[in-house]
């Protein structure tokens, strides 16, 4: 059988990739989207298994000490990782692999795993990030503060990604992504 794709969606905190994720389990259950392990604590409705793997620190680092993290990374003040062998199962049963992970973990994929394809979501304007990041109101001011220093970072390595797509339209993103997915690394 051969091998499914693997895409990686990045971009600065609260340009919309879990929205745009989200839309994406809605609309297409045939992607496999990846389930991030975190030792953030879980906001309301967040839900253990369906959108992150809620742990302490004693088990995320077992995770890291016994290799079953493709990436990790921190991310202001809390930790984030990818468990490997459901990515790479999913791979190498054909399926289109998913991953909404930050800029330090797109840049371990693409050291370990240079046939991934990175995408950045970008906003449609600065402005416009702070007032989605502020109106999500899930973050504490100092928060916020950290997250948009995370953000001034993750927008100026925006030439590292092999495409952008700005989030001005959620439909519209998940839909460009959709057709990215849906292309075979041998149909390119
Ligand atoms: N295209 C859009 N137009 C307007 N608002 C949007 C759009 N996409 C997302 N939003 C809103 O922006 C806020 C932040 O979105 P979201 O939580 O998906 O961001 P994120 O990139 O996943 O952030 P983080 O990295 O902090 O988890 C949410 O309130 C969401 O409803
Ligand atoms: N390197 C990784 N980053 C991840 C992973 N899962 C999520 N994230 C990123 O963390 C920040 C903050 O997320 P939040 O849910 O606390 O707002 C955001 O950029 C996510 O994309 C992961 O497994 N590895």
């Amino acid at each position: 059988m051969s091998s499914g794709r693997l895409t990686v969606l990045s971009g600065p905190s609260g340009v919309g990739k879990s929205t745009v994720v989200a839309e994406i389990r809605r609309a297409h259950p045939e992607v496999w989207l990846s389930v991030s392990v975190t030792t953030r604590a879980p906001r309301p409705g967040e839900i253990h298994g369906v959108h992150y793997f809620f742990a302490d620190d004693a088990e995320f680092d077992r995770l890291i000490d016994e290799g079953e993290l493709l990436e990790w990374a921190e991310f202001a003040g809390n930790r984030y990782g990818t468990p490997r062998r459901a990515v790479l199962e999913h791979l190498a049963a054909g399926v289109p692999a998913l991953l909404e992970i930050d800029l330090q973990g797109a840049r371990q994929v693409r050291a370990s795993m240079p046939e991934a394809r990175l995408v950045f979501l970008a906003p449609p304007s600065w402005e416009e990030l702070v007032r989605r990041l502020v109106g999500r109101g899930t973050e504490a001011p100092e928060v916020i503060e950290r997250r948009l220093a995370a953000a001034r970072e993750e927008l100026a390595a925006e030439k590292e990604f092999d495409l952008t797509l700005v989030n001005t339209s959620v439909k519209d993103v998940c839909a460009e992504l959709i057709s990215l997915l849906a292309v075979h690394p041998s149909d390119d």
